[in-house]
């Protein structure tokens, strides 16, 4: 068997499905991008039957990266199939991926069909797929809970009609690692011609244990493993790949197993990735959470000081975390800022370098300490940034304990600044009602969090906001960086409202 693992990314299709995420097709680019620098080697890039907009983004990702698989992902019917295949009939090396469950419990309530009629579609959904690439995966969803005899089945039929790949799901996040261990060493003796196929797996949060399983999963011989970047995903979200790659790295002598990924990339990725679906990052997250590699305790610092692998069972340098915080400052020139840069893994235009050293320029002189971090915050904020319907111009607040909050906000809306002014519950809600009567749009503000960059007063504020406006179904997500929150906020407020523009031009 061989000793190398495939990694499957679905940060683009799984992980759109969290809750409140929506990203535009510029963000999938971004993403992908950063997912082939990354090194994964499948990227599962939209569901393209889902919408207009999934098409497009499955079909941009096609087009564009290289050296790489896209798959999208289709249903167990032929309408799925063709519009999977018309978006990815670009990439270099196209997969489809077709799904239909198999457990009981969903054959009765959800699909309305026996068996036979299941396994007739799966066959012939293979069949389909088959004719327009050679590389077609087949995922039975809720393996985990079917009966192992009749997936077996399953599975040794659509290896016959052409699968490459048979992926078998944790879908609702139900199983323990050494049960899933054993369904897997099971399947792979019941299965005919399972060796034909590449097994795979795609587990489910729900108990805390998609990371577990799935490297319980490749201890018993799977050889892809599907999941997202931090976690992501609909409910608890997947398996976090970054986990499941440390994992395997970490624990070499274990596994014996390797993969394509470069783990300089892990810590960037995540970063991209979260600044662009507005899901923070959990303090205490395994891998890249920012107190993976902090030490409290005395006993502990004690112990890293005399020797760091006391304590420590992975190097944040090999996750691309640089353990170099002081970096620039106010008196830097513009080629310390590119190397800086370059280094933190950023490849900017002489525009957006520009743009970039300007934003850095005006924070050195507020800010006496400017790290990694702050760069990185400063630069994803800079390039993330869409076409600008409006731009934040100026704001002023009247504020108190004994005044009715008052803002005043000017924008800028094509040549022209408009202004307005109103009163709120509090500062921001009174920006937020005054940038809503400068655009005439009704906005409902469905998240709002922040988050400081570094510690000390003088530390950048990071704003995420999530906003439904208009009516719509869709939640804009929008990010503001600044050392001043109120600022933060409002850029937050107008890049949000920017993205729903550009999905209306
Ligand atoms: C486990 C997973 O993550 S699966 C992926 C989940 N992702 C999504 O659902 C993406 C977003 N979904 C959508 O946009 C829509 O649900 C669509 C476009 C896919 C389908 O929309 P609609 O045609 O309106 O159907 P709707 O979602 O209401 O119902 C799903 C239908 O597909 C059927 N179905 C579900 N899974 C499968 C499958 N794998 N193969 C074949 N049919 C299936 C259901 O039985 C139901 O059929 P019915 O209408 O005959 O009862
Ligand atoms: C489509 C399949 C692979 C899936 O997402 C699941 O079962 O969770």
């Amino acid at each position: 068997m061989s000793n190398r693992v495939y990694i499957f990314d679905t940060t683009l299709r799984d992980g759109e499905q969290s809750p409140g995420v929506s990203l535009n097709i510029n963000e999938k680019l971004q993403i992908a991008r950063q997912l082939v620098r990354l090194g994964v080697d499948i990227i599962e890039a939209g569901f393209p039957i889902t919408s207009p907009g999934d098409f497009a983004a499955v079909q941009a990702v096609a087009r564009e990266v290289r050296g790489i698989t896209v798959a999208g992902l289709a249903r167990a019917n032929f309408k799925d199939i063709d519009r999977a295949y018309e978006a990815l009939k670009e990439a270099e090396q196209a997969r489809i991926h077709t799904f239909i469950a198999t457990s009981d419990i969903h054959l009765k309530y959800k699909l309305r069909k026996d068996r036979e009629q299941v396994l007739e579609a799966a066959v012939a959904a293979v069949k389909h797929a088959k004719k327009y690439t050679s590389d077609v995966e087949f995922s039975a969803e809720d393996a985990s809970r079917s009966d192992i005899d009749y997936l077996s089945r399953v599975f040794a039929e659509v290896i016959k009609a052409g699968a490459t790949v048979i992926n078998i799901p944790d879908t609702v996040g139900y199983t323990t690692p050494e049960e899933y261990a054993q369904f897997i060493r099971s399947i792979m003796e019941k299965t005919p011609g399972i060796e034909k196929a590449i097994v795979s797996v795609h587990c489910h949060d729900d108990l805390g244990l998609a990371v577990a399983n799935s490297l319980a999963a490749v201890g018993a011989g799977a050889r892809q493993v599907e999941g997202t970047i931090n976690g992501i995903g609909e409910r608890a979200g997947n398996a976090a790949l970054e986990e499941v790659v440390m994992g395997l790295y970490t624990r070499k002598d274990r596994f014996g197993l390797t993969t394509g990924f470069n783990t300089k990339e892990i810590y960037r990725t995540s970063r991209l990735v979260s600044s662009l679906t507005g899901m923070p990052v959990q303090p205490n997250k395994a891998v890249v959470g920012k107190n993976a590699f902090a030490h409290e305790s005395g006993i502990h610092q004690d112990g890293v000081l005399k020797e760091r692998t006391t304590y420590e069972i992975m190097n944040p340098e090999m996750l691309g975390i640089s353990s170099n915080n002081l970096v620039l400052g106010k008196h830097s020139g513009r080629h310390a800022f590119r190397e800086r840069l370059s280094e933190l893994g950023f490849e900017l235009s002489d525009e957006e370098l520009n743009l970039a050293f300007a934003r850095f320029k005006a924070l050195a002189d507020k800010k006496k300490e400017i790290t990694d971090q702050d760069l990185q915050a400063l630069v994803e904020d800079e390039i993330r940034q869409i076409p600008e319907t409006y731009v934040l111009e100026y704001f002023h607040i009247s504020s108190g304990t004994s005044v009715v909050p008052t803002a005043t906000v000017g924008l800028r809306v094509g040549g022209e600044r408009k202004e307005d002014a109103a009163c709120g519950d509090g500062p921001v809600d009174a920006i937020y009602k005054t940038i809503d009567k400068i655009t005439g749009l009704s906005c409902t503000l469905v998240l709002y969090a922040i988050n400081a960059i570094t510690g000390g007063t003088d530390a950048l504020g990071d704003v995420t906001v999530k906003l439904r406006c208009e009516g719509r179904e869709k939640v804009y997500t929008g990010r503001g960086v600044s050392t001043d929150v109120l600022e933060a906020s409002a850029k937050a407020y107008v890049n949000a409202v920017n993205k729903l523009m550009y999905d209306i031009h």
